[in-house]
């Protein structure tokens, strides 16, 4: 079921120009949401979210992961208000979706992975009927600063259908911020896309976040949400899976790697619990659990075999580690 977004609050709040300090409660409360769709045809009805509870901290960049069909884009629509749930609470920057539905769709602004653009507006339009449809007033709409700011000032007023795929995303990005929301949320935003945009959304990312604006985040680039996100929450088939600080999850993993030029010596016998695989340049790469086995005893049976360690890095956990033990 598609709402309406005319039917959303007419008081943008000038986040971006730093006058609304986050709020002492989360930017999203998710409490036992469910989402059940109906069967196309005879099929059966499809679970998509299986009671989900999710505290999303105001200030924060947090990312929402999980492989394909987790539920992820049904939890941002159900945010964004385009998808109705089944069971369960949402709160929106401390509006409750059920009791304040225009309140809680003004606090939050979507950047859809589709590019569901008009063709025959050109941004300066697009952006301008946006605001219209947020109610936001005309001496209140930022459309020059926001073309300026995704980088379309010199297409402003093209026809959409005559921008590249970038581009279109660049608009979308800013059809996201026309009312000014306290939490944008990126659906996918860097897939397939070039390097150029990559760099302008995440430096855009991080100047909106250093305003106050909580940004949530889908990605399958699973670096770049190491490098993005403070938070991360991990879905999967329906249901949350995990959900710490990045640091927290990355220090988990208990994986490291150590690194070693033998000048072309095999490894000796390693203790229980250590994985040898040989890397580029005849390099010896020892995979091990660090609350198991310390790096010392990977030494010291090198040493016992006879093996001269010419030079010797580590290497630790990445998220595709932690995402891989949750999700296998
Ligand atoms: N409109 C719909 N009607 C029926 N089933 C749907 C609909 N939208 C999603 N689903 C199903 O709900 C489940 C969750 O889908 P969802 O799109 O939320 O996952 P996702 O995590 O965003 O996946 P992806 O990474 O592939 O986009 C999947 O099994 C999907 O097939």
């Amino acid at each position: 079921m598609i709402d309406d977004p005319r039917l959303a609050a007419s008081q943008p709040r000038n986040l971006t120009s730093g006058q609304t300090a986050p709020p002492a409660t989360p930017a999203i409360e998710i409490t036992g949401l469910r989402k059940t769709y109906a069967p196309a045809g005879r099929g059966a009805p499809r679970e998509a979210l299986r009671g989900i509870d999710l505290t999303i901290p105001a200030g924060s960049i947090f990312g929402l992961l999980g492989p394909n069909g987790a539920g992820k884009s049904t939890t941002i629509n159900i945010l964004a208000g385009l998808v109705r749930k089944t069971e369960g609470r949402v709160t929106i920057w401390g509006f409750d979706q059920d009791v304040n539905p225009r309140q809680s769709r003004a606090a939050i602004g979507v950047m859809p992975q589709e590019l569901n653009i008009d063709p025959f507006l050109s941004p300066r339009v697009s952006l301008e009927m946006q605001a219209g449809l947020y109610g936001v007033p005309p001496r209140e709409r930022w459309t020059d600063e926001l073309l300026a700011l995704v980088g379309l000032s010199d297409q402003a007023e093209a026809y959409s259908r005559n921008l590249s795929g970038g581009m279109k995303r660049r608009l979308l990005l800013a059809k996201a911020l026309v009312h000014r929301p306290q939490v944008l949320v990126l659906d996918e935003p860097t897939a397939g896309v070039d390097i150029g945009l990559r760099e302008m959304l995440w430096t855009n990312v991080r100047r909106l976040n250093a305003q106050g604006m909580t940004i949530i985040l889908t990605t399958h680039y699973l670096e770049e949400a190491q490098s993005m996100c403070d938070e991360i929450a991990i879905i999967d088939r329906g249901q949350l899976v995990t959900r710490a600080s990045t640091s927290d999850l990355l220090a988990a993993a208990d994986r490291k790697v150590l690194v070693i030029d033998s000048g072309g010596a095999s490894a000796p016998p390693m203790p229980e619990g250590v994985a040898v695989s040989v890397r580029d340049r005849g390099r010896l790469a020892f995979t091990y659990a660090p609350s198991q086995v310390s790096a010392d005893a990977i030494l010291e049976a090198l040493r016992l075999g006879g093996v001269r360690v010419r030079d010797l890095s580590t290497e630790e956990a990445d998220l595709e580690d932690v995402f891989r033990s949750f999700v296998g």
